[in-house]
């Protein structure tokens, strides 16, 4: 294994290994840290926490878990994932993780970089910017887990670590790799380890990545790691063989718990039959994970989609009631155990919208590794379970066009397997 990464979600994980694999790396995800070697063909393993919102000395244990299973693997370079709207709080988790990365690493110059243009997101000025929106009037503010209030990534990372935080500039991304990577030396040298670097085009992001290929640690979104297959290619040591992916036939179904304005969109524009779950009816016991795959094993009419996906307002008033933690708690076991049914009663193609959501699926269902295939939108391949008869795609909040579970059942396989097919 060449490239090691630790990823902060599951739909950021399959994110950023869509990214590697689409640059040419066979890529595998693993769900947390194994407990064996990985496979000998293995260029790049991501494995996914759900340490995005866990307490922040959790999220340091397991990352630091993890980044150790990667070394032992024998990568040369690590990298850690986290959103491209850099989801965390105030407290973290962020900067600890990136912090105790660099320490267990003994890295220097490390770059903070969430931008990924195809998506939307850049970096100018050391701010986030969604669209043409700063991060902090993007839906993003009223996340349900981690409201985004500010868009100065220097001030809100140095609120979270005991690093000195620094900046690189867009007009210096502009002049290429070689005047970042002496900025990023410059910066580090000046006591500031932690760089936000400004990217707001893929060539921008390619020129980073080419002045990181000596860099022992890298972070950020998946756009950062557009350019470091090409470093590993031009030293001579990826196969260039791309992996195999086929994906699965059978039943489909639909689980979102992202509130995000995309999936929001998409859940609207969703034609096939619909089950809405309410934050109370979960907390009252009305709603379980067996009534829910009981509904969608037998809905009629298309692929069945089940959501708790809901407007501001609405998530407002139910983490009021009951808590926060505590309401997207009780909502996530629902969709594992949902999953876990869904499967059970024969669901082969599993199309799952939200980080955290997908973790808990992901979990539920005690999926191990997980093979990396074709692209369906930006940011989201199709994956296979290694060893299983089931075909995933996990959707990040705010990713996808309006027919992206349309086309993500499809990119899985077919409803049915061809005649003939083994
Ligand atoms: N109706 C609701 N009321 C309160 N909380 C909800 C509701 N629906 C979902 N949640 C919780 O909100 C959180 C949504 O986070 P999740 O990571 O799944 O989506 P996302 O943030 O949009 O996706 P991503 O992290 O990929 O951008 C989950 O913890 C979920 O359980
Ligand atoms: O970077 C992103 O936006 C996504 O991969 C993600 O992490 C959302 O959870």
């Amino acid at each position: 294994m060449l490239l090691g990464c630790v990823g902060d979600d599951f739909t950021g994980s399959s994110d950023l290994a869509n990214t590697l694999a689409k640059g040419g790396m066979r890529v595998t995800q693993y769900t947390g840290a194994p407990d064996g070697p990985a496979g000998a063909d293995v260029e790049a393993g991501v494995v996914a926490l759900k340490s995005r919102t866990l307490p922040k000395d959790a999220a340091v244990r397991q990352s630091l878990h993890a980044l150790e299973w990667l070394a032992r693997q024998g990568c040369r370079q690590f990298f850690f994932k986290y959103c491209s709207t850099f989801d965390s709080t105030p407290e973290g988790n962020i900067g600890p993780v990136a912090e105790a990365m660099a320490a267990a690493l003994d890295a220097t110059s490390v770059i903070v970089c969430p931008a990924f243009p195809a998506a939307g997101r850049s970096v100018y000025q050391g701010h986030l910017f969604v669209g043409d929106a700063l991060l902090s009037e993007s839906g993003m503010r009223d996340h349900p887990l981690t409201p985004m209030t500010d868009s100065d990534l220097r001030r809100w990372l140095a609120r979270q670590t005991a690093l000195g935080v620094g900046h690189v500039a867009a007009p210096v991304v502009a002049r290429g790799a070689a005047a970042i990577l002496a900025a990023l030396e410059a910066e580090d040298a000046a006591g500031r380890r932690l760089i936000v670097v400004d990217a707001i085009s893929d060539a921008d992001l390619m020129a980073i990545g080419a002045a990181a290929s000596g860099l022992k640690l890298v972070t950020g979104g998946s756009g950062v790691a557009l350019g470091l297959p090409e470093n590993f290619r031009r030293a001579g040591l990826l196969s260039g063989a791309g992996a195999q992916w086929r994906g699965v036939a059978g039943p489909a179904a639909i689980l979102s718990g992202s509130c995000s304005t995309a999936t929001r969109g998409q859940v609207a524009a969703h034609r096939g039959p619909k089950l809405e779950i309410r934050a109370e009816q979960v907390m009252a016991g009305e709603m379980t994970g067996v009534s829910i795959a009981e509904w969608a094993l037998v809905a009629k009419g298309g692929v069945p989609l089940v959501y708790s996906s809901a407007e501001p307002e609405t998530v407002h008033a139910a983490q009021e009631r009951f808590g926060r933690e505590e309401v997207a708690a009780a909502i996530e076991r629902v969709m594992g155990e949902a999953a876990v049914g869904l499967v059970g009663g024969g669901v082969r193609r599993l199309v799952t919208a939200g980080g955290e959501t997908s973790g808990a699926v992901v979990e539920a269902l005690g999926l191990g590794a997980l093979r990396i295939g074709p692209e369906i939108d930006p940011g989201v391949p199709a994956l296979k379970a290694e060893g299983r008869d089931l075909a995933l795609a996990l959707k990040s909040g705010n990713f996808g066009g309006a027919d992206f579970f349309a086309r993500a059942v499809e990119a899985l396989g077919p409803r049915t397997a061809p005649a003939g097919a083994p």
